[in-house]
């Protein structure tokens, strides 16, 4: 059975500060947004974890094997080098959502994103080493089959943005209310899903319900690990495998 440690990232009363003296310029909030990604990008996978950038302001990680102290390194890094500082909230579940939903539990009770008094919090407790598994982290790899040929290569880029976006916002929200996983568009025709342990059967019912609702179909690759970048990697092979036999769900072995 998985157990995925989550960590909610936000940033420290970010909207007050983005109108702050006056509204600040759209490309520099740009910048900084996307630039504080690719650190915390760095930072959580140099350590085996995955970081997404959903909100760019709220931002959503599969931890396992970063400890508290690792935590607190990283939100010091960003406070030295960053005009805003970031909060924490770790948890831990059977299954990601349950895990992402006691984080932001936490991290409310402490007060609002919009505090100025609320600042750097560091909360939640990370997995002891000793519990840690091999089956800890299960994370699915869809994407899109012959996105190049169905969109990129026919429709303009603004359309194919629109078929590629429908199937992420279908399959987000199955995954979400079905099987309690969190998927995040990592780029291109990509779907990245932190699950908890699914059978073949409740990924193939959520690829069937994305062609039937959003016409878009789609494969996946399944792979589990220790950590993010470990099962990460066994389900882009699995995607590989996926792809070459024509199978619309492959398990890494
Ligand atoms: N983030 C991420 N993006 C990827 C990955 N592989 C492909 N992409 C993106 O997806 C786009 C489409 O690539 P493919 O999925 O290989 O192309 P396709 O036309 O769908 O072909 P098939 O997948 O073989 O059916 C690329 O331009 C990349 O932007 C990956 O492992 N990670």
């Amino acid at each position: 059975m998985t157990n995925t440690q989550v960590t909610l990232v936000q940033i420290d009363n970010y909207g007050p500060w983005t109108v702050t003296p006056e509204p600040r310029r759209e490309v520099d909030l740009q910048t900084l947004q996307s630039r504080l990604y690719a650190d915390l990008s760095q930072l959580i996978g140099n350590r085996g974890g995955y970081v997404f950038f959903t909100r760019f302001d709220n931002m959503i990680a599969v931890t396992n094997g970063l400890d508290e102290s690792d935590h607190a390194m990283i939100q010091e890094s960003v406070g030295n080098r960053y005009p805003v500082t970031v909060s924490l909230s770790v948890a831990t579940g059977t299954t990601p959502a349950h895990a992402l939903a006691d984080a932001t539990d936490n991290l409310q009770d402490r007060g609002s994103a919009q505090d100025k008094d609320r600042r750097e919090i560091l909360c939640g407790r990370t997995i002891g080493e000793d519990h840690r598994t091999d089956e800890d982290v299960e994370i699915a790899h869809f994407d899109v089959i012959d996105a190049t040929g169905e969109y990129t290569d026919r429709l303009s880029a603004f359309e194919t943005f629109i078929e590629i976006e429908q199937g992420y916002a279908t399959l987000m929200k199955e995954m979400h209310g079905e099987h309690d996983a969190l998927s995040f568009f990592v780029g291109g025709d990509n779907v990245i899903a932190a699950c908890p342990t699914l059978t073949e059967g409740a990924y193939l019912d959520a690829i069937d319900h994305v062609t039937e609702v959003a016409g878009v179909d789609l494969r996946v690759g399944v792979g589990s690990g220790k950590t993010a970048h470990e099962a990460g990697m066994d389900a882009k092979h699995a995607l590989e495998e996926a792809r070459a036999s024509g199978d619309a769900v492959w398990f890494a072995e």
